[in-house]
């Protein structure tokens, strides 16, 4: 096994503003200015080729901010990344040109990712044939459902045949049918050793699909191992967040925003 996905100590770190003047003070005061967030902190794992692991947390813990840093779309404030090979996110909102036709859209993405012209019109079909889309892959992708979207979006990355998956979200808009089909992309992708992130809020799929999980707590690692491992520690913490008066939920809530705006250090782990 080797490792593909080596992060420590990554934190990435967001200004937050009142007003949009504060952005330009921060922008000419030589100290800045704005309160600090940070949306990741402290991030240490690794992953190896053959793993899938399914990333949970509750809203706003930081996942698709991970996912976005592992893609290589937004870079982190600090820490290290190391990624051994060809990464594809897909997400229901990215990667996608709305004006342009599904048919297009493969098109450029492919050319982006450096497959020249003969090698784009030997995947076209293969990709086509996976997103089920019919006639719609010549229609623009403003006219899809957020379903059709998301079939587009696996059926590239999937195909284009990356070594590190990351997938946001995008099952929990397709159908049983497109899951399934999903499942066996997925599964098909393990044995080639490829490592694959799942994100979803369905423990379900979590449980089906993945056999390691890493859990996001208000942008910190708070658990990292097998499913078994980490799964019911999660549901517990559900739990009692559920069982939470509003008040406490309040308190809670205040308490974890005020950590996560306070200067850190990094720790030595
Ligand atoms: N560009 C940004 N500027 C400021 N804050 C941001 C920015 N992007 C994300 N955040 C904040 O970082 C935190 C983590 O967001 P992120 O979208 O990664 O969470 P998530 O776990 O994917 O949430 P969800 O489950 O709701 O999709 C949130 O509090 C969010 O408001």
């Amino acid at each position: 096994m080797s490792k593909t996905v080596v992060l420590h100590n990554v934190a990435k770190k967001y200004k937050m503003y009142n007003r949009t003047s504060e952005k330009l003070l921060d922008i000419f005061l030589p100290k800045g200015y704005g309160e600090d967030f940070y949306a990741l902190r402290n991030i240490t794992f690794e992953a190896e080729s053959g793993d899938v692991i399914g990333i949970v947390g509750v809203n706003g813990s930081g996942k698709s901010t991970l996912s976005n840093i592992i893609s290589g779309i937004i870079p982190p404030t600090s820490g290290t990344i190391e990624i051994n090979g060809e990464v594809a996110l897909i997400a229901i909102s990215s990667g996608l040109d709305n004006q342009l036709t599904g048919r297009e859209n493969i098109e450029l993405k492919c050319l982006m990712l450096g497959f020249n012209k003969k090698q784009i019109k030997e995947l076209e079909p293969e990709i086509i044939e996976f997103a089920e889309l019919g006639k719609f892959i010549d229609q623009p992708v403003k006219n899809y459902s957020s379903g059709m979207k998301s079939r587009l979006g696996f059926a590239i990355s999937v195909n284009i045949d990356p070594d590190i998956l990351i997938i946001d979200e995008a099952l929990s808009v397709g159908d049983k049918i497109f899951a399934d089909k999903c499942e066996a992309k997925m599964n098909e992708f393990k044995e080639k050793g490829k490592t694959i992130f799942f994100i979803s809020h369905s423990l379900k799929q979590i449980k089906t699909f993945c056999e390691k999980a890493l859990w996001i707590e208000y942008g910190e690692v708070r658990a990292y191992g097998t499913i078994e491992e980490v799964v019911p520690k999660y549901e517990k913490f559900l739990k009692s967040f559920k069982a939470m008066s509003d008040v406490e939920r309040k308190e809670y809530r205040e308490k974890v925003m005020k950590k996560r705006s306070t200067v850190f250090e990094p720790s030595e782990a």
